[in-house]
């Protein structure tokens, strides 16, 4: 019977794809065709044109006949270009056309249909599909249920439909490798093949086997905010990938990639995830990191980078005034500072012509507050420029009679002369008129560079108004009640001027620096962008947060995170989402909770859980493995032993390995050794590298949001991991391994893993 089904759906196959094929002969015939033209166009054009510029008539006739060839060159490129596309979607449909039917009856209707689901639609006649895009409405129905009745939402509002079958394929280049029928949503079959798979460098898209929770997430349309907390592997960046691309589906016309931004936790991670969306037949969304975001803002600062964020050691005082800073407090304070600018302490400086003050700071000052209250700060700043450039403008007739333009005025060559006429005819009714319209350029040209700084704001000083305002913090903020003394505050102060002179900002501090610049300036964020999603969010602090909604007025809002894995903000993590809710209507927020983990196997999971205290709510998915590994060397040398055998041991079972360490100096050392010994690793010092294939060994902080076959955890000795700080940072090292973990310790092995259950792990000792 099987094999009958089988043959059935492979004669219905090799139907299908015969006609992909008839489709591409014709795609390519345009694309053909589009070319052919093309050159005609050009060809043709050449020929006839003569270019006519001796009279008025004639250079109108060119220019329009020049416009028209490009109107017809601009046809032919889209037609060329949507063919191109087609003929893409086309190839790679041929290959594997869909990967699902489902069969059902819909109210009213008389018979039931048949529809397949593919990676994008195709049809052989105007609304005959043969194959539906995952992301159609009805598509839907696949991955939200099982048999029976099951209700989803068209454009028009909800539909219900009564599934007979579901049936899923797994097709190889044209040929059916197998199918099955299932009641549930997606089988769990299909995705343990899909979870059994190798770790590879890119991540893969997951549009065959999306389970329910996280269609939810992918088809949400109605929030301003989506918060995603789940839990480590629980496929948070796999479903918001598939999100961005069913996004462009959904609003395809009016949504474009360039409008989508995707905040990420480094460089690393990016090219990780770059291959998905084009997998998925779309173009990749604008993707970056806070830092290169914040960094791209201010060139001239060197804003603190990852790895010095993270090796910094702070005193306790410092650890308080950084976690003021990523407070809400802290934003409304830069706010109401901000504001109050409007009335008083906003510092000028001079702009110089010559080297002496052209417009006086006192003179700006008194501009920029003669305006009346009702003006905002960016409209003060717009009245104040206006007014800078009158006053520029009727300074020209004076400066036209002062020594230095006379002097040049009679030193022109022939050649300056020329150039300053340009096409002007020189006929001058008086020598004095002529000497008036040469005064006139030349001054002209002097007074760019005041212009310039006119228009750039230039008489302002974000520095020195940055300084001002944390000085002037106390009198806003209470210090007190966050446990900060006068005193320490100062010192802070100080520290963020010293580096500002050096032209450096630390991360606390440049989010504010922006914020307060952009209030001054009176920017209201770039409003072309519609949808950011922040990967990680519990890195990030309310501040940031608060400051990029702020940035992006327009956009809605998605956010990923797993709080038990805050690796920089800690224990301030589960404070976020309560300080979230402040920040966004509650009607239009949705809180979607992922529990179940796919990314490792169920013993892994059980023992990454375990590390951290309070647990996490998460499930792991049924799929076997080893019992993690548990190695404590007698000291650092069998540690290190214990590991080269481990890596052999991987190598030989070929699984990918990275080894984790804590921090960047232990990987280069650790690097350093194995390289003595002879063992081949690739180190991975920063998020601008690529990542290789075969063994490497990544700092934590960049590990972050990846996952890899085989993790050794290097160096979990009790000297390394103590502090309870660390907890989350080690779970999250854990948790990057799919099917094999090994911890290595020399020496004691950290308390932090003493939560484990001891049958949870392998425990051995050299
Ligand atoms: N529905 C699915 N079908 C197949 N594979 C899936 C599915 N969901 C998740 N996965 C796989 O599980 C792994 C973990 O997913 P992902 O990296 O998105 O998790 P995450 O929640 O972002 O994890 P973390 O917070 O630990 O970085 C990936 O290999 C992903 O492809």
């Amino acid at each position: 019977m099987a094999a009958t089904i089988k043959q059935q759906e492979q004669a219905h196959l090799d139907d299908v794809v015969s006609k992909i094929k008839v489709a591409q002969t014709k795609a390519q015939t345009s694309i053909d065709q589009a070319e052919t033209d093309e050159k005609g166009i050009r060809d043709n054009f050449q020929n006839d044109l003569r270019l006519k510029t001796d009279s008025y008539a004639g250079m109108m006739e060119t220019a329009l006949s020049v416009r028209q060839q490009q109107q017809l060159l601009g046809e032919r490129q889209n037609s060329w270009q949507h063919a191109t596309n087609e003929l893409a979607t086309l190839k790679k449909l041929e290959k594997t056309p869909y990967f699902a039917r489902i069969d059902f009856h819909e109210a009213g209707e008389p018979k039931t249909e048949t529809i397949y689901i593919g990676l994008a639609s195709f049809s052989d006649e105007p609304d005959r599909f043969l194959v539906y895009d995952w992301r159609a409405p009805i598509s839907s129905v696949y991955y939200d249920g099982g048999l029976g009745n099951v209700t989803y939402l068209t454009p028009d509002g909800e539909q219900t439909v009564d599934v007979k079958l579901k049936r899923q394929f797994q097709i190889e280049d044209g040929s059916i490798k197998t199918v099955f029928d299932t009641e549930e949503a997606v089988g769990d079959q299909m995705l343990l093949d899909a979870l059994s798979e190798k770790s590879d460098t890119k991540m893969k898209s997951i549009v065959t086997t999306i389970q329910k929770e996280q269609n939810q997430i992918i088809r949400d349309t109605k929030s301003d905010l989506l918060f995603v907390q789940g839990a480590a592997g629980s496929g948070k960046t796999a479903a918001v990938l598939q999100r961005v691309a069913y996004l462009l589906y959904r609003y395809r016309g009016k949504l474009t990639s360039g409008q989508v931004v995707l905040f990420s936790p480094n460089q690393l991670f990016n090219d990780y995830i770059d291959q998905v969306l084009p997998e998925l037949g779309e173009h990749n969304m604008v993707q970056m990191t806070y830092y290169q975001y914040a960094g791209r803002r201010i060139p001239k600062m060197a804003v603190e980078t990852l790895s010095e964020r993270f090796s910094e050691d702070y005193s306790d005082a410092e650890k308080r005034i950084d976690t003021l800073k990523g407070g809400l407090s802290f934003f409304d304070a830069v706010t109401a500072y901000a504001n109050h600018l409007e009335k008083e302490n906003m510092i000028f400086r001079n702009i110089n012509f010559k080297g002496k003050p052209f417009f006086t700071k006192e003179k700006i000052h008194e501009i920029y507050y003669s305006f009346n209250e009702n003006y905002r700060l960016g409209n003060r700043l717009d009245g104040t420029r206006e007014q800078l450039i009158k006053m520029l403008n009727r300074r020209i007739s004076s400066e036209m009679r002062t020594k230095w333009v006379e002097e040049t005025v009679q030193d022109l060559s022939k050649e300056e002369m020329d150039k300053l006429f340009g096409d002007q005819p020189r006929e001058f009714d008086s020598a004095d008129k002529e000497f008036q319209f040469l005064a006139r350029k030349i001054v002209m040209q002097a007074f760019q560079p005041i212009r310039q700084a006119i228009v750039r704001n230039r008489f302002l000083s974000i520095n020195a108004q940055f300084i001002h305002m944390l000085r002037s913090l106390p009198q806003i903020i209470d210090l007190e009640k966050a446990g900060i003394s006068k005193d320490d505050w100062k010192a802070s102060v100080n520290r963020a001027i010293d580096r500002i002179k050096a032209g450096k900002m630390t991360l606390s501090n440049v989010s504010a620096y922006l914020y307060l610049f952009d209030k001054m300036t009176g920017k209201k964020g770039e409003r072309d962008i519609r949808y950011v999603f922040i990967d990680e969010v519990q890195d990030y602090t309310p501040f940031q947060l608060a400051f990029l909604k702020f940035s992006f007025p327009r956009a809605r809002f998605t956010l990923l995170g797993d709080l038990n894995q805050a690796i920089f903000t800690k224990e301030n993590s589960h404070t976020l989402l309560s300080e979230l809710s402040t920040m966004f209507d509650p009607e239009k927020t949705r809180v979607v909770q992922l529990t179940q983990s796919y990314r490792s196997t169920q013993q892994i999971t059980d023992f990454t859980r375990h590390i951290l205290v309070n647990g996490e709510a998460v499930t792991a998915f049924d799929r076997d493995g080893q019992i993690p590994t548990v190695l404590v060397a007698s000291d650092d040398h069998a540690a290190l032993a214990a590991t080269i055998k481990q890596i052999q041991q991987n190598n030989d079972d070929h699984e990918t390995t990275a080894i984790i360490g804590k921090t960047l100096k232990q990987c280069r050392a650790l690097s350093s050794q194995l390289q003595e010994a002879g063992v081949r690793a690739t180190l991975i010092q920063s998020e601008n590298q690529r990542l290789a294939s075969g063994v490497i060994i990544v700092p934590s902080f960049l590990a972050k949001g990846l996952e890899f076959d085989a993790v050794i955890v290097w160096d979990a000795s009790d000297r390394n991991y103590f502090e309870e700080d660390d907890r989350q940072l080690l779970y999250t090292i854990c948790s990057r391994a799919m099917h094999r973990l090994t911890v290595i310790a020399g020496g004691k092995l950290s308390r932090l893993f003493e939560t484990v259950p001891t049958d949870e792990y392998e425990l051995s000792e050299s």
